[in-house]
């Protein structure tokens, strides 16, 4: 049997949301839109653990938080200052024995089964890496670095969430390597190792809270998903 580990990264400021809380602690509904991060990754993961990757200043706080609303909040893990610093710590600490570590970011609360059991199915079937990804529905223009822009093909271009998956061997040799600037995510880091990554159909649900109206949007979605 595969152990598996996802791990959740929450460690972010949230520059672009602007709020003092960062968003990720902010409600959808209900919950934190962490909690529900969390919550997803329990219930649709294959099994395995779920770590939660958290800013050292805010583990007292979710702790807190969880506590009062009867959330287990699991192993907790302290973040770094870029994402991939994050994952690394997340991996150094939990990762050592998993044959498949996924990992989710805590600003997408909404994250449905069939995605991450794509995801999983991936990787338990061979692939080294595996990511969830939607069409464009924009069109899209590359623009230079004199200003000037041009359309492109947006067929030739999709768009990518989380959680991603991996084989873990191959995912703890990609994170000993030297952090570029240029990882945006965790198929960039593989493929800097040398690694192909596989894609797999994501959801338009599936949306990373980045700006505050994206909290409402989050909240009607929600809606819709539990009517
Ligand atoms: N040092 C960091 C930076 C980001 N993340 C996490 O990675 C996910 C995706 O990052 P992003 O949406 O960019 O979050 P922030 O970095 O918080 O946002 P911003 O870039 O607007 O500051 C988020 O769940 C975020 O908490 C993290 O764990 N550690
Ligand atoms: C990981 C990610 O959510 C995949 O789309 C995205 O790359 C995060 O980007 P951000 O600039 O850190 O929000």
């Amino acid at each position: 049997m595969n152990r598996i580990l996802h791990i959740v990264v929450a460690a972010g400021s949230g520059r672009r949301f602007g709020a003092e809380l960062p968003k990720q602690f902010h409600l959808i509904g209900e919950r934190p839109a962490l909690m529900l991060a969390v919550d997803a990754m329990r219930r649709f993961g294959c099994g395995g653990t779920v770590v939660t990757v958290l800013n050292p200043d805010y583990i007292g706080y979710w702790t807190e938080v969880c506590v009062s609303a009867g959330f287990d909040p699991g192993p907790i893990v302290a973040g770094g200052s870029t994402r991939w610093e994050s994952v690394k710590n997340a991996v150094d600490a939990y990762g050592a024995d998993a044959d498949i570590i996924t990992v989710h970011d805590g600003a997408r609360p909404l994250v449905g089964r069939c995605v991450v059991e794509a995801v999983v199915a991936a990787v338990a079937s061979g692939a080294k890496g595996a990511v969830p990804v939607v069409a464009l529905s924009d069109s899209i223009r590359h623009v230079g670095a004199d200003g000037s822009s041009k359309a492109v093909d947006r067929a030739a271009y999709v768009a990518v969430q989380t959680p991603q998956g991996f084989s873990g061997m191959e995912f703890r040799q990609a994170y000993g390597m030297p952090y570029s600037p240029a990882f945006t995510d965790d198929a960039s880091v593989m493929e800097a190792a040398g690694y192909d990554v596989s894609l797999v159909e994501g959801s338009p649900i599936n949306i990373k809270v980045t700006n505050p109206s994206d909290i409402a949007i989050a909240e009607l979605l929600l809606r819709q998903c539990n009517d």
